[in-house]
């Protein structure tokens, strides 16, 4: 649906804002010529009566012309700052991204095989499988729709990063995929492109009314899914390609009718995913592409079976897999989920974004609080907007009390526990500057993209070392530089190895407590000062 249309799900084909459309009489255009909404039934985004339209810019349930121009209103007030960011520069620091495009049968435009492998190595993308897709130097290079080209440049892409060189080609070609690239290099759009790009040729070449979901991605948490589809949203604007969010706490009449109005992409966790599959008629069958993000977070205990449940629903889709972190035992069951499945890695796996700047304090547990105060007062190392880092939920309203309570600056905790409209409401306020610091439990340390956040402080150390690489990675975006200040001390002694290990990969000082800590023996880059230690017994 065009811009200014409103698409309506079930009767009334066309709602727009300046009344011209010709179905417009049909259209109720005032709120209070809506009625009620009875129990089951979307409601207005708005004033909560029966919520019988979309909005078409929003994709919000909305009852009224009146309703959806408020809503826009709001949406332009107040929303504009949680979009997708503005265009970012990539560092051109290789002469390889000047390699010129030569052209092959397809219509795209792909490198020959020798400057394909040295975009390769200079980009330190590695490949595993059998995979013929050079990489991309532009996105005009893969034969895109010229409208998803325009959304992509109107993003502000300018050119591909090197995830999105690999990968992008790659999905293209039809192959399941293992992607595992630093946090905030652009993964999101990297499985994204391709999904519009074949799901909205797929309706346009379609002959059927019928519009059963073609893609679902599937995320750990709330926040996450409602990025994925907003970024999805942007890519896919003017395309035949609707999207619909299937999250816990939100009310789940208007998820299922939304699906049964026709979408083409589905974004959920999922649990609430099941729920619907389980309470509800919806048809999978034509589903194309699955895609999980943070996958080895989406095939750990706790996930895995219900993940596992959605996907035997499906008849054999396209599989694409995501992380900064992946370990050989995801990958082993990566490739047990989809037949020839390739594995595409950039940079070192499992290691922290190069631009974040890592800065391990040792303090004891029961001077951590104070030593936040100092941070946080502190003109030379305070830079808002902040996020703190704690292990539960009520030390998360805690501790954002206290510093209230003790700087005087206006913090807030997110958590699971909060309501969406919470939830939401909080990372509004956060990312439009009106909170300096949010206190987070892991509902935001992974793959959110949490634009003008440069500082991030590990209150409590996470359970695993990976979480603290995607807990830090919120700290820096595409490059630009962040900071990650972390608290230890010998509760956290079970990580010690391994954490020795990522700082000094990082350049990283390590607090000599941790060095010296008996915790610290076993690790599997022992440096010299534990070898010495290790020989003086
Ligand atoms: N080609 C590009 N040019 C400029 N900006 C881009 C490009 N691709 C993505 N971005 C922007 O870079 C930022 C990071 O991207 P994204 O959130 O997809 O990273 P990610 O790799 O998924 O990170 P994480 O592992 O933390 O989830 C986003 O703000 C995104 O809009």
């Amino acid at each position: 649906m065009e811009d200014g249309n409103c698409d309506t799900r079930c009767k009334s084909p066309i709602l727009s804002t300046d009344g011209e459309e010709s179905n417009e009489d049909k259209i109720k255009e005032r709120c209070w010529d809506q009625r009620e909404a009875v129990l089951g039934e979307p409601k207005c985004v708005i004033c909560g009566r029966y919520g019988e339209y979309i909005c078409d810019q929003t994709e919000d349930d909305i009852c009224s012309l009146e309703c959806k121009n408020t809503l826009l209103c709001r949406v332009a007030n107040s929303q504009k700052p949680v979009r997708l960011p503005p265009a970012k520069k990539l560092p051109a620091t290789d002469e390889c991204f000047y390699v010129r495009d030569s052209d092959d049968k397809s219509g795209s435009l792909s490198l020959p095989i020798n400057q394909a492998e040295l975009l390769r190595k200079k980009l330190e993308i590695h490949v595993k499988g059998e995979l013929t897709a050079a990489p991309i130097i532009s996105f005009s290079s893969s034969n895109l729709p010229k409208k998803l080209l325009q959304n992509i440049e109107a993003a502000g892409y300018e050119m591909p990063t090197p995830v999105q060189m690999q990968a992008i080609p790659a999905a293209l070609t039809g192959k399941s995929l293992l992607v595992s690239a630093d946090t905030g290099s652009g993964k999101t759009a990297s499985f994204l492109v391709p999904i519009v790009s074949r799901c909205a040729s797929v309706r346009l070449e379609s002959s059927t009314n019928q519009k059963k979901p073609l893609a679902i991605i599937l995320t750990p948490t709330r926040e996450l899914c409602i990025q994925v589809e907003e970024h999805a949203k942007l890519l896919a604007k003017g395309l035949p390609f609707k999207t619909a969010l299937v999250v816990g706490g939100d009310p789940m009449a208007g998820q299922r009718h939304r699906i049964e109005g026709g979408v083409e992409l589905i974004v959920g966790t999922p649990g609430r995913l099941i729920d619907l599959l389980t309470k509800h008629d919806i048809e999978l069958d034509a589903v194309i592409f699955f895609v999980l993000d943070e996958v080895d977070s989406m095939l750990q205990r706790g996930f895995r079976d219900q993940v596992m449940q959605i996907f035997r629903a499906l008849s054999q889709p396209q599989a694409l897999m995501y992380s900064a972190t992946i370990s050989p035992e995801v990958e082993k069951m990566a490739s047990s989920m989809a037949k020839g499945i390739v594995v595409i890695s950039v940079g070192k796996p499992n290691r922290p974004s190069k631009s974040v700047k890592q800065l391990a304090i040792w303090v004891e547990s029961k001077h951590k609080k104070q030593k936040l105060f100092d941070i946080l007062m502190s003109k030379q190392h305070f830079m808002p907007p902040v996020l703190v880092y704690v292990g539960s939920r009520l030390g998360a309203d805690l501790l954002s009390n206290a510093i209230t309570v003790t700087t005087g600056m206006k913090t807030l905790s997110i958590h699971g526990e909060k309501s969406m409209k919470e939830r939401r409401e909080i990372m509004r306020s956060f990312l439009v500057g009106e909170i300096p610091v949010v206190v987070a439990t892991g509902v935001l340390g992974r793959g959110v993209d949490l634009l003008g956040v440069r500082q991030v402080i590990v209150f409590d150390m996470p359970n695993s070392i990976k979480e603290y690489i995607h807990q830090i990675g919120r700290a820096s975006r595409l490059g630009d530089e962040g900071t990650a200040i972390v608290f230890l001390n010998e509760e956290n002694k079970n990580m010690f190895p391994e954490l020795i290990e990522i700082l000094k990969s990082s350049g990283a000082a390590v607090p000599r407590e941790l060095v010296n800590s008996r915790y610290a023996v076993g690790s599997f880059s022992v440096g010299k000062d534990q070898k010495k230690r290790k020989h003086g017994r």
